[in-house]
């Protein structure tokens, strides 16, 4: 699996945790940091949102973790790419259903929100989780690429 983690400067402190918690998981291939790289980088969430969904997209990377200070804007930006499903999850269940009901690629949470230990422990259990295209979700996911195809 291929990650690409970002943050605008209010998630950039939990998204630097994240991604080195990301970099010790034996099952992650390649971690890949969009950004930003310090508090200068004044860069808004939507660009770095964007930005991290388009690799997803492209086929570089299979999955994204974006912070910012809510996680929503991050998952609004997110979801504007065609074939990328975000969702903002702070909780265990939300995270695991955003994978297997809706395979979602991407999960974006607040700094502002939740603390580094829950976000390292929800991010740890989301990698492991994966989507059955064989699953009675799989229709119910077709109809949102549906849409996007027409
Ligand atoms: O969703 C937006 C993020 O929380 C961002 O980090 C902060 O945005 P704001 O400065 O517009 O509140």
């Amino acid at each position: 699996m291929r990650i690409a983690v970002a943050a605008d400067s209010a998630g950039l402190a939990l998204k630097n945790e994240l991604r080195e918690l990301l970099r010790e998981d034996t099952r992650i291939a390649e971690v890949r940091d969009l950004g930003v790289p310090d508090t200068a980088d004044d860069r808004a969430y939507p660009l770095l949102g964007i930005a991290a969904a388009e690799t997803i997209a492209a086929g570089e990377t299979d999955r994204a973790v974006l912070v910012c200070g809510t996680g929503i804007g991050m998952c609004i930006s997110a979801n504007k790419v065609p074939g990328v499903r975000a969702t903002v999850a702070h909780d265990s269940y939300s995270a695991e259903r955003s994978v297997k009901s809706n395979d979602c690629q991407v999960l974006t949470m607040g700094a502002r929100v939740i603390g580094p230990e829950l976000a390292k422990r929800i991010v740890t259990e989301w990698v492991g989780h994966s989507f059955d295209p064989r699953s009675t979700s799989a229709s119910k996911v077709a109809h949102i690429s549906e849409y996007e195809r027409t």
